[in-house]
């Protein structure tokens, strides 16, 4: 049986503004990605990476085209819709977007919060045993402001999985940090990524971390120009 596509691109293009202003940003779009599969997205700045991130993520609306993620169609989703499916899938982006006055541990426990299924208990306990899994077990109370740059990503990493959602979305997560702390947070994702069978759609102008992909598809003028799945090593 052939694996069931997390994300299924069909023929989407995509406008800013309106009359006269309207531009086309992308254009007929078409892409399947498979679960667990690890997908970086590369291409100039301005190439139409982060507009159909935001898409995908039901950040945006889309218009015209079709754009299924976990089966449901949100090209033409209402904004109801748009939210419910946000809440399938976490999020990671350049800037780690934690609250300042919200420790590590509290701001994991953010990740949990729309799962009102679960206690407060194991909130707390899940959301520690994902700080133990990145490395911040020693870390849980404190503050953003007292965290390195690599480590404020790290609790951004366990606040996106901590949910164990099946779709991560990425936009350049390694861009604020120097090369050494770029490639552990990915190698983190990855690794926890695999761990839980989770699918990873990574924006990034970082060379650097190109082989922790499974494909690379390269994004021109609002144009998919390639699809280039990873070829193994040879030893
Ligand atoms: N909110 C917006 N309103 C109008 N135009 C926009 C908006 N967001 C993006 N654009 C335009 O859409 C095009 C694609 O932008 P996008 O941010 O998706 O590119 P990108 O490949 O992610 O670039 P970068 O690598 O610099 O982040 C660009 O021409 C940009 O100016």
């Amino acid at each position: 049986m052939s694996p069931q596509p997390v994300i299924s691109i069909c023929n989407l293009d995509h406008y800013f503004g309106q009359g006269q202003l309207r531009k086309q940003v992308l254009f007929d779009i078409s892409l399947e990605i498979n679960a667990g599969e690890i997908i970086i997205m590369t291409g100039p700045s301005g190439s139409g990476k982060t507009t159909l991130l935001t898409l995908v993520g039901g950040l945006r609306s889309a218009q015209s085209g079709s754009l299924k993620v976990l089966g449901q169609e949100l090209c033409g989703a209402n904004p109801t819709a748009l939210v419910q499916a946000r809440r399938h899938n976490g999020y990671i982006f350049q800037a780690h977007n934690l609250h300042g006055s919200l420790t590590a541990l509290q701001n994991v426990k953010m990740g949990l919060e729309l799962h009102k299924n679960i206690s407060l208990h194991q909130m707390r306990q899940r959301s520690a045993e994902m700080l133990e899994q990145v490395g911040l077990g020693n870390r849980i109370n404190y503050y953003p402001a007292d965290l390195s740059g690599g480590q404020k990503q790290r609790v951004a990493i366990a606040r996106a999985l901590v949910s164990h959602p099946k779709l991560i979305l990425a936009d350049e997560p390694t861009a604020a940090l120097d090369s050494k702390s770029g490639r552990e947070v990915v190698s983190l994702m990855q690794t926890l990524a695999k761990e839980q069978g989770c699918t990873i759609l990574l924006v990034t102008h970082d060379n650097r971390i190109l082989d922790i992909a499974d494909r690379i598809v390269h994004m021109e003028d609002g144009h998919l120009i390639s699809d280039t799945a990873k070829v193994a090593a040879v030893t």
